[in-house]
């Protein structure tokens, strides 16, 4: 493996209270290594730079220790995961919890399970579907203590193929950039409708950046009414209004 220069990784980690064994963090280099290597023949991230994957893929997707106790999330289900922000450096960070990862997009997928089989990890799994449909299966309906998704939605969409996942007494939380006043008053009926109730947005500057970034922490204090989510299509199509 390559020499890499980790300072900025570890300022990132030590701001956000983490510590990582030697072991952990070798991980989250062969990740590095088989992104860049994957991203040559298909689209998984425009952002291919050492610091900047540390700081924008790794450091972004682990700030969610800022609004949870990750440790102690249990079972976590990552909607619309990509290349595997930000499921794959919690489960990095974490061992502990149980992760499933979910995208769409199928070549996604055999990445996923290359980097899984490769770094060794295990208590995670990586599916191929449309959120809306997996959502009606029973298995994973209301099954999940966390659910977590970045870069994939309107907030009011987003949570019609999240909060049915939510077990009762669970927490979707929704990566932001920005502001979100709008965006959240557009969806407040979207997560009512669907059993939830959203909190105070969490705002904060990326570690190492000017960039806003914010957390909504939707607590999900009903079940999900059966008829949610929508077919495949009509959630970003017609979101709840
Ligand atoms: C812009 S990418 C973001 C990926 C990753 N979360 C990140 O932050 O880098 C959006 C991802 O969501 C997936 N996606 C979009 N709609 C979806 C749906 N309805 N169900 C499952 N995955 C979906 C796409 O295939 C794509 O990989």
């Amino acid at each position: 493996m390559k020499e890499y220069n980790l300072e900025g990784f570890e300022r990132g980690l030590f701001e956000l209270g983490i510590k990582l064994s030697e072991e952990q963090k070798t991980q989250f280099l062969q990740y590095y290594e088989l992104l860049v290597e994957w991203n040559s023949f298909m689209n998984l991230t425009a952002i291919t730079e050492f610091d900047q994957v540390i700081t924008k893929h790794f450091l972004d997707s682990l700030s969610l220790v800022k609004v949870c106790d990750v440790a102690q999330a249990g079972r976590i289900l990552d909607v619309g995961t990509g290349a595997g922000f930000p499921g794959i450096p919690l489960k990095i960070a974490f061992p502990e919890v149980e992760v499933v990862l979910l995208d769409s997009l199928n070549k996604r997928v055999k990445f996923l399970n290359e980097v899984i089989g490769q770094l060794g990890l295990s208590k995670i799994t990586a599916v191929h579907g449309r959120a809306e449909n997996f959502a009606r299966q029973k298995d994973y309906r209301e099954q999940f203590d966390l659910v977590v998704s970045r870069a994939v939605a309107n907030l009011s969409s987003l949570s019609e193929y999240c909060l049915p996942y939510v077990k009762v007494g669970g927490r979707f939380v929704s990566y932001k950039s920005g502001k979100l006043n709008e965006e959240l008053a557009a969806a407040q009926k979207a997560i009512h409708v669907l059993g939830g109730e959203a909190k105070e947005p969490v705002y904060f500057q990326l570690t190492g950046t000017e960039d806003e970034r914010s957390f909504v922490c939707i607590e999900k204090g009903k079940a999900t009414p059966k008829k949610y989510p929508r077919k495949a299509g009509t959630p970003a199509k017609e979101p709840i209004q």
